[in-house]
């Protein structure tokens, strides 16, 4: 798998606002020669502020390899464990951090909407009672006094030498053994703080050239006709080294530029008697080996991009995406939490603008999953483009909101944080062994508004309904985290895009039709994937439009990601497809994702299975059961197409394909799928018609009761328990 990936350095990325790749790798190849202080340069060495060879080799464990810019850090220090409330290195203070180095209004603004957020101090406290991480006191770290002017670089440091003298700067020569991390001051990090923007400068221009160089080398050599398609046929060399079990990767790599060459500029570098399509073909077969994907992906993935764009996509694959962490507002503020873990030798910085909550982690001394704050709750591991369909679900407080495919419960916990754990959030997650996980997540992070439960979300409309707010963060392909989990290029067939987008849009609709369309604050769902193939997203959405003629696609209010598609490969969407956001790795560093809000603005229609459930906000039943009227709002027959561009399957079209593809399945693990027609036939009614899990068995059997299979995770930690009905 992945022929071609060891070939690539790992680790690039910068900060997710500014990613581009070609800088990252290049400081990658610097970040190497930098650790080897044999290799310094005799005016390294000479400089002042550099840190001594001891400090450079410190274990630490770098996350992706990669060095922030401007990362907010601290040195390894002694004792970093006996964090008190007003952390001190070395004898010297440590101080609030330059977070949000952009802007100092920026990082006000933020003071002030965290004072907002407003963290459950008890909690904190009670967990935190044995070792006071938080630091020092709200107080002292928001009084803007005692802050680091944001804008200056040279008070971009992390330890402030206060109101104590500021030692003199050493040079390496200066410095020796365990001296050298005493003298480790504030003026000395300033230093280095200086030296390392000129070098990331320096860095900066010498990628910009050397880009420069390609591009110019490329056009440059754009008469000379690269001979690509004929290469593999006529010479019998090349060809055989290009196709075998170990293909020659360096000859893989040049065909797969030179294609991407000849389809740009096609009318002038085609070859005689070659289409678009020759080259289309070679280059989707050397991509599928070279970086190791099945071809059906590696075509479905490659279509999505212009050619050059698509080779970004493919290499960004090959390295992780940074590592982030999300604060937990119930419990802690990003700015105390940033504090704490820096004194534990973690170097990070806020992951962008566009979130309050996050913070992207370079390099840590200690296991993020083990620290005291992690088990206190004070943040999660959690994917910056996880945050994103929460942020345009944007659930409000006291209201009533579903998570449909909820677990590990990352998406939950934030919902329940941005709710400040009031209202209430049905958790549901048919796995029971992710909905282990579902729980153990809410109780970690303190989310106390919060029901989980575990149905086949398809059936929820049944069961319960009347939602101000549902995420429907749907099972998908993960073609968007091929970089987290690789078998993806290899183990996503052509069945799985037939039977993921069936499942996607018959969860969409009972999604759409969960939704209170009357909500006084909301009737908002959002849809997303962590998969980027326009069957998974762009399709899904169009069918629920058709489907749903009362629901209507707004704004994400998400400030960046790429448009979605209005029509692709001969397919027309609706016009406002393009209110939807595309996220890519190779776009934003981040994994790729996909997230559309719509609105209900009538209800569903009849025969849909919606029922019209309410529940007061803390979760006690309510129960008003029934199909909602119709009110004259068309039906189903009424919600036919209303883009006659749009021509994928429908549900008829959808149920024969998966019933092909089941045969096919069946017929490749050597089972007749002829054998017991009757039978398969039955099953296959009885898994349309009915809930897969024990617990819609019994809610259907007793449909008043809503609150059969759900459990308050707060009054239990582990499995889920029944409820009797009440
Ligand atoms: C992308 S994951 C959800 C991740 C989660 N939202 C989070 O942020 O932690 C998709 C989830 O859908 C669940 N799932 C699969 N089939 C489902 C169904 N029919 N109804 C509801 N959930 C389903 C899977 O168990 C899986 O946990």
């Amino acid at each position: 798998m992945g022929k071609g990936r060891s070939k690539y350095k790992q680790g690039l990325p910068d900060p997710i606002e500014t990613y581009h790749p070609h800088l990252a790798k290049k400081r990658k190849v610097d970040d190497v020669a930098d650790a080897k202080p044999s290799k310094r340069t005799k005016e390294d060495k000479a400089a002042p502020t550099t840190i001594p060879p001891k400090q450079k080799t410190k274990a630490t464990s770098r996350v992706n390899g990669t060095k922030p810019k401007h990362a907010a850090t601290a040195p390894a220090k002694k004792g970093a464990k006996d964090t008190v409330s007003k952390p001190k290195v070395n004898g010297k203070k440590a101080i609030a951090l330059p977070l949000d180095s952009d802007a100092e209004s920026d990082d006000e603004d933020e003071e002030l909407e965290l004072e907002d957020e407003g963290s459950d101090g008890d909690s904190a406290t009670e967990n935190l009672a044995a070792a006071d991480f938080m630091g020092s006191s709200d107080d002292d770290l928001e009084d803007d006094d005692d802050e680091p002017n944001l804008d200056d670089d040279s008070e971009n440091s992390v330890y402030d030498s206060g109101d104590e003298e500021t030692r003199p700067i050493f040079s390496d020569d200066d410095l020796s053994g365990s001296d050298a991390e005493e003298q480790l001051t504030a003026a000395n990090i300033e230093g280095l703080t200086r030296k390392l923007d000129l070098q990331i400068a320096r860095e900066a221009e010498e990628a910009e050239a050397e880009l420069q160089d390609q591009i110019a080398t490329n056009i440059g050599t754009g008469e000379v006709k690269p001979f690509v398609i004929g290469a593999a046929d006529d010479d019998a060399t090349n060809a055989a080294s290009l196709t075998s079990l170990t293909p020659d990767l360096a000859l893989l790599r040049t065909r797969i530029n030179d294609v991407v060459r000849v389809l740009e500029d096609f009318s002038n570098l085609c070859e005689d008697g070659r289409s678009r399509a020759d080259y289309t073909e070679q280059i989707i077969t050397d991509i599928s080996s070279y970086y190791g994907y099945n071809p059906y992906l590696a075509e479905k993935l490659f279509h999505l991009f212009s050619p050059s764009e698509s080779l970004s996509f493919f290499e960004a694959n090959e390295t992780p995406r940074p590592l982030v962490i999300r604060t937990n507002t119930l419990k802690t503020h990003r700015r105390d939490l940033a504090q704490v873990l820096i004194n534990r030798g973690v170097t990070l910085e806020p992951v962008g603008k566009w979130s309050k909550v996050g913070l992207q982690i370079f390099e840590s001394q200690v296991p993020l999953g083990a620290t005291p704050e992690y088990l206190a709750g004070h943040y999660i591991l959690q994917a910056a483009s996880s945050f994103l369909p929460v942020m345009a679900l944007a659930p409000q407080e006291h209201e009533r909101c579903l998570d449909m495919a909820a677990a590990p419960g990352g998406k939950t916990t934030y919902m329940a944080a941005l709710m400040k754990n009031t209202g209430c959030v049905f958790a549901n997650d048919p796995s029971k062994a992710r909905a282990k996980g579902l729980i153990g997540n809410i109780h970690r992070l303190g989310v106390r508004n919060t029901i989980v439960c575990s149905y086949d979300a398809r059936e929820f409309p049944k069961v319960m309904g009347g939602f101000d707010r549902v995420l429907l963060d749907a099972p998908c392909s993960g073609t968007g985290v091929i970089a987290k989990d690789a078998s993806v290029k290899t183990n996503k067939s052509e069945a799985d895009f037939l039977r993921l987008p069936h499942l996607q849009k018959q969860l969409l609709l009972a999604a759409i039709d969960s939704v209170d369309h009357a909500s006084k604050t909301g009737g908002y769902i959002v849809y997303s994937t962590c998969s980027v193939t326009v069957e998974e997203n762009e399709g899904v959405v169009e069918y629920a439009l058709r489907k749903r003629p009362n629901v209507r696609l707004v704004d994400t209010g998400l400030t960046f990601g790429v448009e979605g598609f209005v029509s692709y490969r001969g397919k027309t969407f609706n016009d406002k497809m393009r209110l939807t956001r595309r996220y890519y790795p190779h776009k934003y560093n981040v994994d790729g994702f996909f997230v559309a809000k719509l609105r209900k603005v009538g209800p569903s229609p009849v025969g849909s299975g919606a029922t019209a459930a309410t529940a007061s906000a803390d979760g006690a039943e309510e129960i008003v059961t029934g199909v909602v009227a119709a009110e004259g709002e068309a039906g189903e027959a009424a919600a036919e197409p209303a883009e006659a561009g749009f021509q994928w399957s429908d549900d008829e079209e959808d149920a024969k394909i998966i019933e092909k593809s089941l045969k096919r399945q069946k017929r490749r693990k050597g089972i007749d799928p002829r054998a017991d027609p009757s039978k398969a036939s039955k099953r296959e009614k009885k898994s349309k018609d009915e809930p897969t899990t024990a617990q819609t068995t019994e809610a259907k059997k007793d449909k008043t009761s809503k609150t059969k299979g759900f459990v308050r995770p707060s009054a239990q930690n582990g499995v889920k328990k029944k409820k009797k009905s009440t």
